[in-house]
């Protein structure tokens, strides 16, 4: 089974080219869909989260707005609510490829925004970036409800920069030219992968 890491900085198109695969009949493991799980009800992460973030957890499930506040600009509580929720999502890829692995799938993609940071491309066969210019990115995430100026700061400060994700990718996908190139890009990488 051959496994494809998927990543990108912040509106860089990591869900879109997701879709794309998905709809190639590729499994996807979708790390930042395992956070939410962890963290809703009933999620693994809830218990250890409300004991070290004190005020975040409500009605079973964690207030990610509450969480976010408590960790944003604060590089020591960001760091503790990682080393909680980090290794709950790598069991959570144990499962999903252990699976895959039973149903004989040749080819699986990892979709992890922060796989360079996580040291999670030596678990890849390949890693895939997707790319587009620094003003599209910006643009593209400024747009969203809730995003502000000082939030993007500080999120791309903490990620990897995009030329260096570039640098060590095996293919590069740009997302900035139009929808249509990036899904021949991928629909070829999947052609070149998949016996
Ligand atoms: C801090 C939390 C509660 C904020 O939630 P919120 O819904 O407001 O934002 P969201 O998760 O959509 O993140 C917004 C952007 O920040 C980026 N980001 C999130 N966590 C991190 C991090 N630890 N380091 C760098 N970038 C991050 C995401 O990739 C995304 O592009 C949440 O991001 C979280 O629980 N993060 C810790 C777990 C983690 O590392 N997740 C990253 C993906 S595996
Ligand atoms: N190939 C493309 N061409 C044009 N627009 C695109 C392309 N890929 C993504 N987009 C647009 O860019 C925006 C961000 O895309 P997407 O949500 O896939 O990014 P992401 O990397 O998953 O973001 P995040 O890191 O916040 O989870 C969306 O509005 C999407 O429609």
């Amino acid at each position: 089974m051959k496994v494809i890491g998927l990543t990108g900085g912040i509106g860089m198109g990591k869900s879109t080219a997701a879709n794309t695969f998905r709809r190639l009949r590729i499994p996807v493991f979708d790390a930042d869909a395992a956070v939410h799980e962890l963290q809703g009800k009933g999620g693994r992460a809830v218990a250890p989260i409300a004991a070290a973030f004190p005020g975040t957890v409500e009605g079973g499930k964690v207030d990610r707005e509450a969480l976010r506040r408590a960790v944003l600009g604060n590089a020591a509580a960001l760091k503790r609510l990682e080393r909680i929720v980090h290794p709950l999502v790598r069991d959570a890829e144990r499962r999903f490829l252990a699976a895959a692995r039973r149903r004989a799938e040749p080819l699986v993609v990892l979709d992890i925004p922060l796989l360079f940071e996580t040291k999670g491309q030596g678990r890849c066969d390949l890693v895939v970036v997707v790319t587009a210019p620094a003003a599209v990115q910006r643009w593209r995430v400024l747009r969203r409800p809730g995003m502000t100026e000082e939030r993007l700061r500080y999120i791309l400060a903490r990620q990897t920069p995009d030329r260096e994700k570039r640098r060590r990718a095996d293919v590069v996908v740009p997302t900035g030219l139009s929808r249509h190139a990036a899904q021949r890009a991928i629909r070829k990488l999947v052609r070149e992968n998949r016996p």
